[in-house]
């Protein structure tokens, strides 16, 4: 079937290439290509085609899928991608597997390169080659049922038995069973288990260790060891998370991994050079999230845009015809930020990868001294990215109407993924405070005539106001948001401060400015958001892409300022504000015949996308008419259940 002559019209309103633009998105004209090459092989692959739609499996039936599409996979692996490029190899994981979770999920995102962070040489060695090849499948056992959040709260312990040097894992109460780990309820032989290391009754805090689970040839649980899965979950379900408890469960010595903190086979504890070096896993994924959840922010966005181009309902002058409800400024108001936000989280995205990569080296040379920074960077970027990319896909669900309500939207179940980052990885308030910690710092060190020590990204907490002219463009915006971070970051820590130096102890004076604080972390990590966006349109050379991509900034900057307009009282007048909201109607009706194309060059694939209202060629209504036929209720035209109560039920009251 031809494409529908409105998304046909949409894309030859387009200013540029698309392909030129997915080269910006992607980083590289290279990389842009190659994610089309592995989506073109891919579709030639039958066995690689969902067996039914997912919507309509069931959990039994989702982890199946995914996990024949895994062993299809294991067979196509080395021919489809570089696999030692991580980006190449999470589009193909992306393209067959979606975005529902999967069995080796956890054994790349986390299994992996906790061996790589944390396990020595040797260690590495043994396990790592096996990890790679997936002989064996690895997850990572951190949180517990009573305990996430808190880690120095983890109840779990490997107690180090100086007669035959080994630890033995114990989980003394309900409480301490590790709960949530994905791919561990029915997948995983092995894992990472984080557990208190204990020596000599000494209590050394939370180390991670290697741990066989399941025997490999049998796949049964090893003896000590208690292990399922925890059941349903608002998405996600196409993953196993579980639950695991140790009785007495006996690891040889060298099974902790030993590259930072080392126990010899004397009992004796060396120390790491850092002391939150084991979290280094945490920070590879926070590293991660800003990107991974620009994309799903954009596949809502694709769906909605798209549909949104083809959906027509009422008038506008014309009354011959319905308009698109693309026309409608509400509908752009609705959606034209969030692509702009898209964009934005997947520019922070590789930045805070490379960053990540960096650090990994540095540490490894024994250099430290950067993770204080990337973990405020990337604590609080996970916190603003989740939370907006799950108010933009909401939003996007809301612009589909009726139909977006419904699982051929597949908006859902996009949203249900991306909200879970709101939670994992750290509980987002809890992760602005991580970062308000380090801006209290930064404000403590100006406040003791030490603003020069600050490092680039706090260094505008020490400058005075300066007056704003809106015309200039987007760096005036970047300094309204600086006097907004900025004023925000003072008030807080002097809240804080104000509350302690009343007698209150440091905690509860904590706690009671702890909203202003998460304030103050949102604000500078907008800041952030805003001016890597900033920065990237800058260094764009394509002159037609440069363009669009400044329209879409002054959406971005007009929007964020308008969003945090009480921050921003003392800075604007009533006039400028008129201004700015003014400038962002405009920047609307600019980007308005680019939109399509702009969601189009995120170049993500219908197979991937799953949705009916966002199919590329725009055939929603035979599809979704199609889909529906395809429903396991309309098998039969009359069901049991009618048969056995409905039926009865009605005969029975004609009586
Ligand atoms: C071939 C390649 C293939 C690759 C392809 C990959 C394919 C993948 C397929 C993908 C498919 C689908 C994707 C699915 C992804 C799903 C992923 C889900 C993963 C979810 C996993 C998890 O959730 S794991 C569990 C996570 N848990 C947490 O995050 C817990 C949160 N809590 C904490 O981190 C800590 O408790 C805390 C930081 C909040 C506090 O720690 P602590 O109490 O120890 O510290 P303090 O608060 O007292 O702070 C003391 C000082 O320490 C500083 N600090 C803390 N952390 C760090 C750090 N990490 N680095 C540096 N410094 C740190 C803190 O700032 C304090 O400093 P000062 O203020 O100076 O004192
Ligand atoms: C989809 C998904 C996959 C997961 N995968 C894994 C995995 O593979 N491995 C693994 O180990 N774990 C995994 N987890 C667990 C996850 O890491 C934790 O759920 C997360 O870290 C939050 O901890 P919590 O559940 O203890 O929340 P809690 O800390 O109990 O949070 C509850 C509430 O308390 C608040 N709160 C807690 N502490 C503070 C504080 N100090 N100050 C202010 N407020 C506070 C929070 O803000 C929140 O509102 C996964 C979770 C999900 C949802």
């Amino acid at each position: 079937m031809s494409e529908n002559p409105d998304l046909t019209n949409e894309r030859a309103s387009g200013t540029f290439e698309t392909n030129a633009m997915a080269a910006v998105i992607y980083g590289s004209e290279k990389f842009a290509q190659r994610r089309r090459e592995i989506t073109e092989a891919i579709s030639k692959i039958p066995e690689f085609q969902d067996s039914h739609p997912l919507v309509f499996m069931s959990r039994e039936e989702k982890i199946s899928e995914a996990c024949r599409k895994l062993a299809v996979l294991s067979n196509y692996w080395n021919s489809l991608i570089d696999t030692s490029d991580e980006e190449e190899a999470l589009h193909l994981y992306r393209e067959v597997l979606g975005l529902e979770g999967h069995p080796l999920a956890l054994h790349e995102t986390m299994f992996i390169p906790s061996l790589i962070a944390q396990a020595s040489d040797e260690q590495q060695e043994k396990w790592l080659g096996r990890a790679q090849r997936r002989e064996i499948i690895g997850c990572y056992a951190q949180t517990e049922m009573g305990h996430g959040t808190n880690l120095r709260a983890l109840e779990t312990t490997a107690t180090f038995d100086i007669s035959t040097r080994e630890f033995i894992l114990n989980s003394p109460t309900i409480t301490s069973l590790k709960w949530w780990p994905g791919a561990l309820g029915k997948s995983a032989n092995w894992s990472i288990v984080i557990a208190n290391l204990i020596i000599k009754e000494h209590n050394y805090g939370p180390h991670p260790f290697m741990v066989q689970l399941r025997d490999e040839k049998s796949h049964e649980p090893l003896p000590g060891i208690t292990v399922g899965d925890i059941g349903p979950k608002m998405a996600f379900n196409g993953a196993d998370n579980g639950f695991l408890g140790f009785k007495n469960y006996r690891i040889p010595r060298e099974n902790m991994l030993m590259r930072h903190s080392k126990v010899t086979s004397d009992g004796s504890y060396i120390k790491p050079p850092h002391a939150k070096i084991g979290y280094s896993s945490m920070v590879k994924v926070r590293s991660r999230m800003a990107m991974d959840q620009g994309l799903f922010l954009a596949s809502a966005l694709v769906i909605a845009v798209r549909y949104s181009a083809v959906r027509r309902q009422g008038y506008l002058e014309d009354k011959s015809r319905e308009v698109k409800v693309l026309d409608y400024q509400t509908q752009q108001h609705r959606l034209f930020p969030s692509i702009a936000r898209a964009y934005a989280f997947i520019f922070c995205g590789f930045e805070t990868i490379r960053l990540y990569d960096q650090l990994l080296i540095d540490v490894q040379n024994g250099n430290t001294s950067g993770m204080a920074d990337l973990h405020a960077l990337t604590s609080g970027l996970k916190s603003v990215v989740t939370y907006q990319t799950g108010e933009g896909i909401e939003q996007a669900r809301m612009a589909c109407g009726g139909h977006g309500y419904s699982m051929a939207s597949y908006i859902s179940e996009i949203y249900g993924v991306a909200i879970g980052g709101c939670t994992y990885e750290g509980e987002n308030m809890v992760m602005l405070l991580q970062l308000a910690r380090y801006l209290v710092k930064s404000i403590e060190m100006i406040q003791n005539g030490k603003s020069r020590e600050l490092g680039p990204m706090v260094a505008y907490l020490a400058e005075n106001e300066s007056e704003i002219d809106l015309n200039l463009g987007p760096n005036e915006y970047l300094k309204v948001f600086e006097y907004a971070a900025r004023n925000q970051t003072w008030r807080a820590t002097e809240k804080f401060q104000k509350l302690r130096n009343s007698g209150m102890s440091n905690e509860e004076a904590w706690n009671q400015a702890s909203v202003e604080l998460t304030r103050a972390s949102r604000l500078h990590t907008r800041l952030y958001i805003m001016s890597t966006f900033i920065n990237h349109v800058g260094s764009i050379v394509d002159q037609k892409v440069k363009g669009v991509l400044i329209d879409l900034l002054n959406v971005h900057v007009t929007y964020e300022v308008m969003d945090i307009g009480i921050y921003v009282q003392g800075l604007l007048s009533s006039n400028q504000m008129d201004l700015i909201r003014n400038q962002l109607y405009v920047s609307l009706e600019t980007i308005r015949p680019n939109a399509v194309s702009l969601v189009d060059s995120f170049q993500i694939s219908d197979m991937q996308l799953r949705s009916v209202l966002g199919r590329r060629d725009g055939n929603v209504y035979e599809n979704l008419f199609k889909w529906a036929k395809s429903s396991p209720l309309n098998k039969t035209d009359v069901l049991p259940s009618v048969t056995q109560y409905l039926k009865p039920m009605m005969e029975k009251s004609k009586l």
